[in-house]
Parts: structure tokens; sequence; C-alpha cells
């Protein structure tokens, strides 16, 4: 596979207190982060938290409230600045795929090359399909493709005049689950091919996690947390990123001495590295894969209900206590609701909030 010569790639993309709202109310608020060259960074967060808002100032389709956008050394977006969207150099790939129904897919993709001499853009079309796996489709119109290839070759579209930045507003929550899983690595495979920096817009974890470098957790308009996958799923900084991010609960817990802890589910211990002090109430975080179901624990719970994942079991369990929380068991231990069942923690670095 041959590349042709790449053009001037962005450095940085730099948010510095972004605040982007509808007549005059912010709906994003102070958002901070910067993407690198190549790097593939992701908008994490609920429905409605401002991921696309963001995306869109970006692109530059909504004027700031407040803060900056810089790509490189130059301010894009500013209160008083307002680059135009055709003068970013940022291409877009949308949920709903959009190709032109009356062109055919070659011609789709030389949509943004007219400014291309005319052997250069035929390179760049084969390449790019050869690219995205789709090398033979050139006279095909897209109503003729699967959702998947369509996707492929909105992407291939999109990265046809090499932009600086790819945006991309939830491309795959279109496709079935299926898909969805060959198609995120393989996007991500010509990404890294590409060096292409590219912000994703995604409410799933597994796919923020299987396509991004970075991502950034947003709730309520705000950045909570930004930081690698690794980081934000062991490290989470709040409240809302460790309950939002794999299916975390609190245990109420007291600090009992250097890594250790007190709770429902007996002592606990494991890294402790935020400086609480002994006898502090705390919430411990804990996610089913921390909790085992161990038939010789003293510390028991009772089953209330289970959702049955193929190798194994996630089982809500209300403990003595009253607390409820979730735990993985093997699916040949098949237990009935209402059934007590042994439990115990194995956490390798206890990460905790004070109590309010
Ligand atoms: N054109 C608009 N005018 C007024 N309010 C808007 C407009 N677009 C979005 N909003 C509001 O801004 C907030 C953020 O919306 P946004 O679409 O950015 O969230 P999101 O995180 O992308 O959500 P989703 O994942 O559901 O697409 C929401 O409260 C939404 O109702």
């Amino acid at each position: 596979m041959t590349s042709l010569p790449s053009q001037k790639q962005l450095k940085d993309l730099t948010l510095d207190h972004v605040s982007v709202g509808y007549d005059g109310v912010a709906v994003v608020k102070q958002a901070s982060f910067q993407l690198h060259e190549g790097q593939i960074g992701c908008l994490l967060g609920p429905s409605g938290c401002g991921k696309s808002t963001l995306l869109r100032a970006i692109a530059g389709f909504e004027v700031l409230l407040a803060g900056e956008i810089r790509v490189d050394d130059e301010v894009i977006s500013s209160p008083s600045v307002n680059l135009n969207p055709e003068h970013r150099h940022i291409g877009m790939v949308f949920q709903d795929i959009a190709l032109f129904p009356h062109l055919t897919i070659a011609q789709n993709i030389a949509f943004g090359l007219t400014q291309w001499p005319k052997d250069a853009a035929q390179e760049r079309v084969r390449y790019l399909l050869e690219l995205v796996g789709l090398s033979g489709f050139e006279a095909r119109y897209p109503h003729s493709l699967s959702g998947g290839q369509q996707q492929r070759v909105a992407l291939a579209r999109a990265m046809a005049p090499k932009p600086k930045l790819l945006l991309m507003d939830e491309p795959f929550s279109g496709l079935d689950a299926k898909l969805r899983e060959e198609l995120v690595p393989d996007i991500r495979d010509i990404l890294k091919h590409e060096k292409m920096s590219a912000l994703l817009v995604t409410h799933d974890q597994m796919e923020a996690f299987a396509m991004a470098d970075q991502v950034s957790i947003m709730s309520k308009g705000e950045i909570h947390q930004t930081g690698s996958p690794y980081e934000i799923y062991h490290c989470p900084e709040t409240r809302f990123v460790a309950s939002f991010i794999g299916h975390g609960d609190f245990l109420a817990a007291t600090v009992c001495g250097a890594n250790c802890v007190h709770s429902d589910l007996g002592t606990i211990r494991g890294d402790l590295d935020h400086g609480f002090e002994g006898n502090q109430q705390v919430d411990l975080l804990v996610r089913p894969d921390d909790i085992l179901h161990d038939d010789d624990s003293e510390f028991v719970g009772t089953i209330e209900s289970k959702f049955f994942r193929g190798s194994h079991f996630l089982y809500r369990v209300r403990l003595v206590s009253g607390k409820v929380v979730y735990c993985f068991a093997s699916s040949h231990h098949n237990h009935g609701i209402g059934q007590e069942i042994g439990l115990s923690v194995h956490l390798d670095h206890l990460v905790m909030f004070a109590r309010e």
C-alpha cells in the first residue's frame, strides 16, 4: 500500500476554558484539553451532556461564549474570532453517514477534491478505497452497500482532502453491535496508518476504550477528567467518573491504617495513595469484577436479581447493611434469586472519596 505525500499535519488542538451554549446559556462550561499529533481523542458522557455541542464548536458551527480553541498556535474560535468552517481543514463523519445517493462511491470520495489535479484526485480515491477495504466498489452507488461499508466510504470521503483533524459524531451508533465490534478496531487502524488526529463523540464506553488514546469524560457540560482509558478506569478523579465508567458502586468504609479500610465486606487491603487519615469515613469504589462470589467468605448478601452474560452472571446483591452491590460469578455457579451468597473483595488499588 503506498501513501501519498502528507500535507502539514495538526500538532496540537487546544481547548482552553471553552464555554458554548444556546441563547447565551452555556451548555458546555470551561472545557479544557489538548489533543496532540496523530492522537485519537474521545468525548464520552451521557446523553445531553454537551458532547456534540463541543464538537460543533471545534468544527466552527457554534460561536464561543468564553475561552479559546487553537489549532497549533492559531486561535480558530473565541468570543471574538470564528474562523469559517471551510477554512479550518477539519473533516467530519456523522452518525447518519449522509453519502450522496446520486453519486458513485468514487465520486462520493472525490467530493472534496475538486481543487486537486485530476490524476492526483483519482490516485487519492484509489488509495483510500484500498485503505478502507473497498477496492472494486468505485462504480457502485451507496444504496447497494451495507451500513458498515457506507460508513467506511464516509470515512474515506472525510479523509480524502487530508484534513488536519477528523471529527466523528457517534459514527457507529447506527450500526448493529456485531458490525460495530468489527468496524471500530478497523477504523482505528486506518486512522493510525494515516497518522490522522481525530476526535470521536460517543456515549458508549467500550467504543471509547477500543478507539481512543485519550478520553475526556463529560457530565452536565463539564469535563471531569481527561486521560488514557487505563487512567480513567483505574484512577477516576471524581465520583461521577468512578460511577459512570465500569458500573462503579461505593461501599461505606473507614480507614484503618496504611493501605487498609474496614467495610461491610470486611477489611480490604490495597495501595492507598490519597493520603486519607486513620478513622476517616470514606466511600470506596468497587466494581463487579472486584467482588467475587466466595463460598468460604463470612460476608454474605442476598441475590436480588441476576443477568446472564454468557461466560458469567452479573448478580445484584443486597448486603446485610442494606447496601446494594454488583458482582460477577461464573455462569456455572447458577444461584437463585433470594439465595444468600458469600462475597469477598479483591482490589489492588483503593480508589476512595471522602464521605460527604
Ligand atoms: N440547537 C440547540 N438549541 C438549544 N439547545 C440545544 C441545541 N442543541 C442542543 N441543545 C441542548 O444542549 C444540551 C447539550 O446537547 P448536546 O447535543 O450537545 O449533547 P450530547 O452530549 O451530544 O447528547 P447526545 O449524546 O444525546 O447527542 C442539551 O440540553 C440539548 O438539549
